[in-house]
């Protein structure tokens, strides 16, 4: 027989899944923060990773339409607002396009998502897709992964600091505002799922839910790993200083 678990133990059940599965354990971002690779690697990070950003905007709004009341369209309508901001230049994607800049890479280059590894494409796209196709208590326990950031986007702008010549803190700028933007969010999405995942089911498949998020951000550095560290690096992608339009001239 299945239990039904307390919300403290429903908490205590997800928080134990980003202590075993977050990207902080993969091992391409423990080279990352580490200072181990080389310019063209992380640029194959950040290239790579401009997809995840842009399409988290789109994630967002397929939830918001299903969303069925004023206070939570109002909460999910502020996510759209910190990636897309209110004017040109402005929200986190665009950013991320400054920390693309600040890479050398020209900003056509990125957003025309030519060099994007396959593997990435597909791990985004199968984000959107659960957002849009599951209920809305998976789709908003999907974002838990956002419970663990902050400890490594803090991990990774002072490492990055540290350790690449390359990288200085206004390139970086797009992590400050998450040091609080996730935590308000991730508040929210777990008082959320802690009072609405009441049944074993629902408490199962929210668990599922935050495994399977955790798969999407780790199969996306089991690419570049396997792309940009181990060489295997097929067609048609990022190739560092020869990819010909890669670089702002
Ligand atoms: O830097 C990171 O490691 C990291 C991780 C995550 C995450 O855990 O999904 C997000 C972000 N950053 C991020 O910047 C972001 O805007 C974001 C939105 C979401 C989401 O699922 O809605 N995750 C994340």
């Amino acid at each position: 027989m299945t239990t039904v678990l307390s919300p403290d133990e429903l908490e205590a059940k997800l928080r134990g899944v980003g202590a075993t599965r977050y990207h902080n354990l993969h091992r391409f971002h423990r080279a990352l923060h580490d200072g181990k690779l080389d310019r063209t690697q992380v640029q194959a990070w950040a290239l790579n990773r401009y997809y995840y950003q842009a399409q988290i905007p789109a994630k967002d709004a397929t939830l918001l339409a299903r969303l069925p009341t004023p206070e939570l369209r109002r909460e999910w309508r502020r996510r759209i607002e910190d990636h897309d901001g209110s004017a040109p230049g402005e929200g986190g994607v665009a950013r991320w396009l400054k920390l693309t800049d600040g890479l050398g890479l020209s900003r056509d280059y990125v957003t025309s998502l030519e060099g994007l590894l396959p593997t990435t494409r597909f791990a985004v796209e199968a984000y959107v897709h659960f957002v849009r196709d599951r209920s809305i208590l998976e789709a908003i326990a999907s974002s838990l992964t956002e419970l663990f950031s902050p400890t490594i986007i803090s991990e990774r702008v002072s490492g990055m600091l540290r350790h690449y010549d390359f990288v200085s803190e206004e390139t970086l700028a797009y992590f400050t505002p998450r040091l609080t933007q996730a935590p308000r969010d991730s508040d929210f999405a777990l008082d959320y799922v802690r009072t609405h995942a009441t049944t074993a089911e629902q408490q199962a498949a929210v668990v599922a839910a935050l495994e399977f998020k955790c798969n999407v951000l780790w199969s996306m550095l089991d690419a570049l790993d396997y792309s940009y560290v181990l060489g295997y690096r097929g067609p048609g992608v990022f190739a560092g200083p020869e990819t010909p339009g890669a670089f702002a001239s």
